[in-house]
């Protein structure tokens, strides 16, 4: 949600945009636009300023298993450099620590956290990581990201279905290449 006062800024914005653009705002289609764009723009930039993460729910367990992982997890975030989103599927690996696991909700609820601001797809990477360091502090932690950018398709170069990918990881995920290769195999396979 973003307060009144942002919300007229949005609107105005969007007018001008509309108006420099060479539409005509007033048009009946174009009246109510700026309005839910401002909206629109709460929704998708909901974390900028937001409170860190807290939606989440750590369980013991009195046998620590190995690589956690969640994968084919979509998501929807928005280009920094021309605010177009870009979009795909995030797979997150760990090793629990300390015999503590997340609730397994909670990943997906991070990944849509971290998305939702705008980004780079590296640094949308890194900061899933970041922050589940920061909540779990696991041995190890794999974060890979496949990503269609509209500013690379619709746009500019115009490569239709071209995928960026990238990954980051920390710990045994980085000293440990049967590791990786596993977590590897596991998301696409
Ligand atoms: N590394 C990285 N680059 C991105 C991402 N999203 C968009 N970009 C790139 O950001 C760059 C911005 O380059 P500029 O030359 O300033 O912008 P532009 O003139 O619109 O570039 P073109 O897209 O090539 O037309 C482009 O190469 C985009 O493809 C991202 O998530 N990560
Ligand atoms: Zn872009």
């Amino acid at each position: 949600m973003i307060n009144e006062a942002n919300q007229q800024k949005i609107e105005q914005a969007v007018k001008m945009i509309l108006e420099a653009v060479g539409e005509d705002p007033k048009r009946e289609g174009l009246i109510e636009t700026p309005a839910r764009v401002a909206r629109m723009y709460g929704e998708v930039f909901s974390s900028v300023n937001a409170p860190a993460f807290d939606n989440y729910k750590l369980f013991p367990v009195d046998e620590t298993t190995e690589m956690v992982l969640i994968k084919d997890i979509p998501f929807y975030s928005m280009c920094e450099h021309h605010l177009l989103p870009f979009f795909g599927q995030v797979h997150v690996a760990y090793i629990p620590d300390q015999k503590r696991v997340m609730g397994l909700s909670k990943i997906p609820r991070l990944v849509n956290y971290c998305a939702k601001r705008p980004n780079v797809q590296e640094r949308l990477t890194v900061n899933i990581a970041k922050e589940l360091t920061r909540i779990l502090d696991p041995k190890g932690i794999a974060v890979s990201i496949s990503a269609r950018h509209m500013c690379m398709e619709m746009r500019g170069v115009e490569k239709t279905g071209s995928l960026t990918e990238t990954s980051y990881y920390t710990g045994s995920f980085k000293t440990d290449q049967d590791l990786k290769r596993e977590f590897l195999q596991r998301i696409n396979g």
